[in-house]
């Protein structure tokens, strides 16, 4: 099933103090690294930012967010908005070592009537790094305009299917670099330690 990639790149970087989809890590720089294993799952991808951070070099679709300073919720939005699909992968410019095999197998759990599929990572739900149907977004739309910002919220609304690590066969292949795939990076403790897994060979 078709599919289009949403790319998360607004928000504030608080914790990082600079803004994290420019971090390089190696010779990448973060958001690039993300944005080229989405090309490999699909050519329709869409960056949503809500700053005025210039992402013309990625050489992709930008979009703004439809309603400001919503955090995720308002980049999920604005991607299911302008997405011409009925499914869309999230995921966000603060996760450097996304894959593509992982996204495929992640939409490849879609069964018609879910409304999302979602990884449940070390017992922690990875709902920026999961599949959505575009019949949530009125539900969206109401948790924004209600200003219901908590992911759980939203997720507690729709009918949401839950893929373990252990169910995943890309972890039984190799468990650490599964692992790896949903490295986040928020804070500068963060983003030395993504350096050090960068250097590692799993
Ligand atoms: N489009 C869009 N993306 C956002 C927004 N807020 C956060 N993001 C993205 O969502 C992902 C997770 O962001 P967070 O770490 O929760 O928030 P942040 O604002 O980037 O960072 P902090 O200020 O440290 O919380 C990242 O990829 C951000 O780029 C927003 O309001 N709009």
């Amino acid at each position: 099933m078709e599919c289009t990639m949403l790319l998360l790149a607004g928000g504030k970087s608080s914790r990082m103090g600079v803004n994290k989809a420019l971090l390089k890590i190696g010779e990448e720089v973060n958001i690039s690294r993300v944005a080229s294993e989405l090309k490999k799952v699909s050519e329709n991808i869409l960056v949503i930012t809500n700053t005025s951070e210039d992402y013309r070099f990625l050489h992709l679709p930008l979009i703004p967010d439809l309603h400001k300073d919503r955090g995720p919720l308002g980049g999920l939005h604005a991607g299911m908005s302008y997405s011409k699909t009925e499914l869309q992968f999230l995921t966000a410019c603060d996760m450097p070592f996304v894959s593509a095999e992982a996204i495929n197998e992640i939409i490849s759990y879609y069964e018609p009537g879910l409304d999302a599929i979602i990884p449940e990572i070390n017992g922690r739900l990875q709902p920026l790094f999961a599949v959505y149907h575009k019949r949530c977004l009125p539900v969206l739309t109401d948790c924004l305009v209600k200003q219901e910002l908590k992911m759980r919220i939203f997720l507690e609304k729709i009918s949401v299917k839950i893929i373990k690590e252990t169910d995943f066969e890309l972890y039984h292949k190799n468990p650490k670099r599964f692992q790896r795939l949903f490295f986040n990076m928020n804070t500068r403790e963060d983003y030395q330690e993504a350096g050090h897994i960068n250097q590692t060979e799993f």
